[in-house]
Parts: C-alpha cells; structure tokens; sequence
C-alpha cells in the first residue's frame, strides 16, 4: 500500500532476501541452493533457525490440505466418509453439494483446494474468567461548573449550549489545580471528560484577562496530541467552549494538511494551538510568524501514546523551543488514561513541582514521588480502572472461523436488530483492514466504495436491493489513508446512528464517537493499556457499552493476563453468533447468493454457505485476491510481534498457517500468495522481510524496523500505533 516502508528497509542496508515466499522455493531447490544467509554467525543461526521453523510449518499445512482433499475425493459413496463426518460437520448432501460448486468455481480459478470449516479445528478450552474486582472510578461529582469561580459566559454556555451542568470528577479535581497555575499529570478513565479538564480553565483565564486577548498577540496555548483525529476533535471542544467568547480564536495543524495554508492561519493568530507534535515542532522550526511570547500553557494529552509512537524526541525539542524563545514560565499538563512508567519519564522532562492527579477510587491527589511510587516500572504494575456501565465479553473462535464468526456477529448487531448498533472493530494491520472492508461491501452491500457511490447509488437505489445496500454502512478507517479520506471517514462515522468502522489502533485513543454501543477487538491487541483504550471508545460519559473480543483457542490465557489486571470478562459461545448466518444470509444481495442452491439448515451449514460467498468474492475479483494474500501476509507478520511476556500465548507455533488463509477468505496455499501480495510493487520497493528476529515488524504499515533496544517490552505490541514501531513520518507528515 505505501511505498514508504519498502524504502525505509532499503535503508537499512540488510539482507532482505529471505521469507515466507522464498522459504518454499528453498525446499524445492534443496539444501545447497538455499538463499544465502548474511551478517554475524549469530545471526545466521537465527535466520536459519527461522527458515527451518516456516518449512516446517508449510509441510504441515499442505500435509493437511491434503489430508482434507483425499477423504472429499472418497465421499463419493465411500462407507468412510459416515466416519469421518464428525457432529460439527455440515451434513453430507450439503457438504456433497458444496463441494460440486466448489469444484467449478476453484477450477475455473485455477485452484482446487477447499477445506472444510468444522473439521480439523482445535478443541475450544473450558476458560475460566474470575470474577475480579475492578478498580472504581465515579465518573461524577457532586458538583457543578457553576460551583467553580468560573466566567460566567463560560458557565452559561456549558450549562445552555453545551447541556453539561455536573463536572465529572477528574474535572471537579483537576480545573481547581490548573486555575491555580499548577504543574499537573492527569490520570483518568476513558470518556471521562479530560479534554473539558484542560480547556475549562484555559478559557477561564483567557477570557477572564483585563485586556482582550488579540489574535496578533499570538498563541497562549499549545495543545500537543498524537493523532490528526484527536487534534480535530479537541480543536472542536475548544470551538464550542469559545461561543461564549468569541474573540479568542483556536486553531488546529496537523499532518497531511497543506503547510502553506497553515501558515496562512498561523500568520492571521491562533490564540490556542492544537496540533500533532511533528507538524508543531515543524512549524517552530519553519514558520517565523508564529508567535511563541505569550505562550502560558503547554498540554500533552494522551502522553502515553504521545511516547510510544516515539515522539519523545519532538516534545523535548518543542519545549527547548519553548524555553528559548519564552522562557521557563508557563503552566504544563500531561493527561492520560493510563499511567506507564513513560508518562513518568515525561512528567520528568517537562513537569516542574507538579501535582498528580488520579481520579480513580485509588487515587486522588499525590504528591510527585507518591505517583511515581504507585507506578513503578512498566504497564503491569499500573492500575487500570475501566467504565462501570462497560460489559466485557469474549469469544473462542478456531482461526478458520474467525472471518465468519466477525461476519455473523456485525450482521446480527449491525443489520438484523431492529435498534442497529454502531460498532468498532479493531484489527492489527492496514492490509487487514482494507481486505475486511473491501470484502464485506462488496458480499454484503453489492458495491466497491461507500465513498464512490455516486452514479453507483444512483443505479442502485433503483434496484430491488436497496434495502440491503443501505442496511449495513462500513467506514475505514487507518494510517495509510489519503488525510481527505480520513477526515471523510471520521467524520461521517461520527454523524452516523449505526454502522461498522473496520480500523487500526489509529482510532484506539482518545477519540470520542458519539454512540458506539460495540468495541470488537478481532485481533488481539498486546499491552493492555492497548486494550483499555480500544474498549474505552465504548461507555463513555456514563453511558452503556459492550465490548467483545476475539480469541483463538491457543490464545486462552490472555483471559487470565487480563485477569490479573483486575479485568473479568464473560464468554459468548462461538454457537449464538454463527446461529444469526442462518438468517442473515437470506439478506444477502442476490449477486452473492446461489439461488438454485439449497438454503442451509444449520448453523454449520450456514457458516459454510458465508464462507463459500467470501471465498467466490475473493476468486472472482482479482483486487480482493491481492488485498486478502496482503491482508494474511500482513497478519502472520505481525503475530510475530507480541510483547515476550506474552509469547507463551501469541505463539507463531500455534498458528496454522492453512487456517489463517482461512480467515482472508483463500484457498490457496500460503507460499503461494506471497506472489500475489508482492504483486504491483515494483523491484526496489518489494523488499521482503528476511525473518531476522532483530527486525520487528511494524504492523500498520507493513514496515519493519530494528527493534529498539531501550523500549520497554511492554510497548511492544501489535497494535497499529501501540508498538511505537511506526515512523512518526507516517502519521503526521
Ligand atoms: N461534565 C460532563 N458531563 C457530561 N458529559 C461530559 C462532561 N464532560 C465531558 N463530557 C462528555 O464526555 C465525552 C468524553 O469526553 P472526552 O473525550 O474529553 O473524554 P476523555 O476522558 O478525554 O477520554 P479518553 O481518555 O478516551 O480520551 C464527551 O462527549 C464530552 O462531551
């Protein structure tokens, strides 16, 4: 998808020239003609090692589609196939049946191998969820904006406009420390209303100086956030604080946007500044009309991700600028939802004499060295507290099931109930997110782009499938996405009343979507502050939310790791979501539905029925062929990435490669369709990972990086921005 990081490899001067592909053609070439390995004779071993591992799981995975392919050649009235039907087998006419169709549609695209979705899967464990005791946070206090000494325009304009009368406690506790010109580290649940913490006061004051403040005085705020999307909503939490005050003007930079355009706004006055810290500390560097001598207030919110994307440089840059340019007297504020031993080491850099505040019933307010006591070390020993109105569930999924199990689960929430749901679904990688979304539009809703629908939807609307096409609205959402697109996409989802948004951990953070009652985390995500954050975009401000996440049964014991984060969650049976596809699939657009075809009658049978239409999708249309082989390529690579403490769980042995194809909807092998997801780039940009375990894969843009000795283990995940492995370039420029 983006050139960027092939280039970045290219960089790195190193042997390239070994992985998944080349492993297969290595064995046909036998030992001798293996790739040459380069570098020290440790790493060599390694390499080897790593060759050897993805040989061997190869032979396993053909030995196994084999082993599915005869007993289907036998069925033909063989005794043996009664036998080998196990319960969870779609009965045999249907099975029969299947596999004719099958057989015609893979003949036709050049490949015969189909296996089956019930069998040879792993048994699903008994899990065992404790029932831990969360840590308490009351979102609300009993007191209201009017308690507080505040401008009285202010105060009415919370109270009438903006319909918030009672403060939240992390803002009963903070706003009085921030009026007080304090040094302070916020620490609160999700949607708690932290972005109201620091901008009530900043107002306040602003709009509370004896002279009005001018747009020629310059900025007096700097408000740093890791993500355009978090920019563009505390740029408009500001816009609705200042209707009271209107010649106070806040403004917003971020990448992706045009410098010169920004500077032409900076030139005019941006009295409160937020921006992404690359474009700001661009800007400081670049434009000389941006005025710093007033600055009185500099906020890092979401400080955690601030660090792991590996800002850390950029902010102490922007505060030396500061420094320089004004001096040392200004008022900072780090907030976060969780602390890590990073936010610490920030509050180190940037804090002066600073008070800690922590709304969570543990909490309170702390003196510097007793918060740097209750945090010690990384992410483990952190407490975590997490919405009380939030419901956490699970469920086991054997891989090969994952696809349709996700399909089943968006259309009973997002398309059978008669109240639609507005859901998020986290996935690990950019590729990932492309395929699923390109997919279910098209097996689903019938058209390539809800973007692109113009003159579509008008041929559409006429059309007998109207009803579906507009019944189920998927938005995308990722890194990699032209600034436009993702502006577009933000945007609409957060006007949309349901739909699905398909995406990266880019929207894991801090990001407020009105009335998403569903977090579904269909890829695991590693640290659990990762976690956090994701189900943190449900049950904000109060209100309900449901979160489920996806688990495979090897990955079982990352219930117990939640666990002991004093996080419980309850099982969903893999059964009650697939029993909706027997439903659900009488709704599919005609196109996607075989109507000389049998309807099935069982779940297992309806489950085999949506896999055989996503799988024909993906024969019929060569674009979801490449997107599925990058989507797959792009999973088992970032699998590879979990934190170590987590290896046990996440292991690269327990992922069959066949099942995984599975899941992107292939029935090719896998060695086969790395052919495919190379295919487009060109020669210098196709590089390919060699397996060194030195280089870690950076999952949102299909990049990899030399790991980086000096990050803590426990920011190492998975996650699209959660690893800190990602290029700050990528995000902001
Ligand atoms: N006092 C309040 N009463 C009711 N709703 C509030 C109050 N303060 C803020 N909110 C609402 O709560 C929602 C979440 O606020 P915000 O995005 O600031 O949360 P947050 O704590 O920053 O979350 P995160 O940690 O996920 O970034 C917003 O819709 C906001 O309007």
């Amino acid at each position: 998808m983006s050139s960027e990081p092939y280039d970045t490899m290219e960089d790195d001067g190193l042997d390239l020239s070994l992985n998944l592909n080349i492993t297969s053609s290595s064995r046909q070439a036998g030992k001798r003609d293996r790739p040459k390995v380069k570098g020290t004779r440790k790493e060599r071993i390694k390499q080897r090692k790593q060759i050897k591992f993805h040989l061997q799981k190869e032979k396993e995975s053909t030995a196994e589609q084999e082993a599915q392919h005869k007993p289907e050649k036998r069925r033909k009235g063989s005794a043996a196939d009664a036998e080998e039907n196990d319960d969870d087998s779609p009965p045999r006419k249907l099975a029969k049946k299947d596999d004719v169709a099958f057989r015609a549609g893979a003949k036709k695209a050049g490949s015969d191998v189909i296996s089956s979705l019930f069998r040879h899967n792993p048994e699903i464990p008994a899990v065992k969820s404790k029932g831990v005791k969360g840590v308490k946070e009351d979102l609300f206090a009993s007191t209201k904006f009017s308690d507080l000494p505040l401008h009285p325009h202010l105060i009415s304009n919370l109270e009438e406009k903006m319909k918030l009368a009672t403060m939240t406690r992390v803002q009963q506790m903070s706003i009085p420390v921030i009026l007080r010109e304090k040094d302070v580290l916020i620490k609160s649940q999700t949607g708690s209303g932290k972005t109201l913490a620091y901008a009530v006061p900043i107002v306040h004051t602003l709009a509370s100086l004896p002279r009005k403040v001018q747009r020629m005085n310059g900025s007096y705020a700097l408000v740093i956030v890791p993500t355009r999307e978090l920019a563009m909503q505390s740029y408009d939490t500001f816009q609705k604080l200042l209707q009271s005050c209107v010649w106070i003007v806040a403004g917003c930079l971020m990448g992706g946007e045009k410098r010169n355009k920004e500077k032409a706004r900076i030139r005019k006055g941006i009295n409160i500044l937020v921006s992404t810290p690359g474009r700001l500390l661009d800007h400081l560097q670049h434009t000389d009309c941006l005025t710093l001598h007033k600055v009185q207030w500099l906020v890092l919110d979401e400080a955690d991700r601030l660090l792991e994307l590996g800002y850390e440089k950029d902010i102490a840059q922007i505060v030396s600028i500061l420094n320089e340019r004004r001096g040392e007297q200004r008022q900072t504020i780090l907030l976060s939802a969780t602390l890590t031993a990073g936010v610490e080491r920030l509050a180190g850099m940037t804090l002066k004499d600073h008070e800690s505040i922590d709304a969570s019933e543990e909490g309170g307010e702390h003196s510097p060295a007793d918060s740097v006591g209750r945090t010690d070390g990384d992410t483990k020993n952190s407490m975590f507290s997490l919405p009380e109105k939030l419901r956490q569930q699970f469920v086991m999924v054997p891989c090969k099931l994952r696809l349709v199990t996700l399909a089943a689960f968006v259309l009973w929430k997002c398309k059978m109930q008669p109240q639609k749901s507005k859901m998020v679904v986290f996935l690990n990688t950019q590729d990932s997110v492309e395929f699923h979304h390109q997919l279910f539009t098209q097996v689903f809703n019938r058209h390539p782009a809800k973007q692109n629908l113009c003159d579509e939807d008008h041929l559409l609307k006429s059309s007998r499938d109207t009803k579906q096409i507009q019944a189920l609205d998927l938005f995308k959402l990722h890194g990699d996405m032209a600034q436009k697109e993702r502006t577009q996409a933000f945007q609409e989802f957060t006007a949309a009343s349901s739909g699905v948004l398909l995406c990266t951990d880019v929207a894991a953070r801090g990001l407020h979507l009105p009335r998403v009652d569903w977090i579904v985390q269909y890829t695991t995500p590693g640290a659990t502050v990762d976690y956090i954050h994701r189900v943190g975009r449900t049950a904000r401000a109060g209100k309900q939310g449901n979160a489920l996440l996806f688990l495979m049964p090897s990955e079982a014991g990352y219930v117990q790791e939640l666990n002991k984060q004093k996080i419980s969650l309850s099982e969903v049976p893999m059964k009650d979501i697939l029993m909706i596809l027997l439903r659900a699939i009488h709704d599919l657009p005609q196109q996607n539905r075989d109507t000389t075809r049998q309807m099935p009658r069982t779940y297992e049978e309806a489950s085999t029925f949506m896999q055989d239409r996503f799988e024909e999708s993906v024969l019929r249309d060569e674009s979801l062929q490449t997107l599925a082989a990058k989507g797959y390529q792009s999973f088992v690579r970032a699998y590879a990435t979990y934190p170590s403490h987590l290896k046990d769980i996440f292991s690269m042995k327990d992922l069959h490669l066949g099942h995984v194809a599975k899941s992107f909807a292939l029935r090719k092998a896998p060695s086969n369709l790395l052919g495919a997801a190379n295919r487009g780039r060109s020669k210098s940009k196709g590089r390919k990972w060699d397996g060194n375990p030195r280089l870690k894969f950076d999952a949102d843009k299909t990049k990899f990086n030399r790991f980086q000795k000096k990050r803590p283990l426990s920011s190492v995940t998975v996650s699209e921005f959660g690893s800190g492995l990602v290029s700050k370039k990528s995000i902001t420029a």
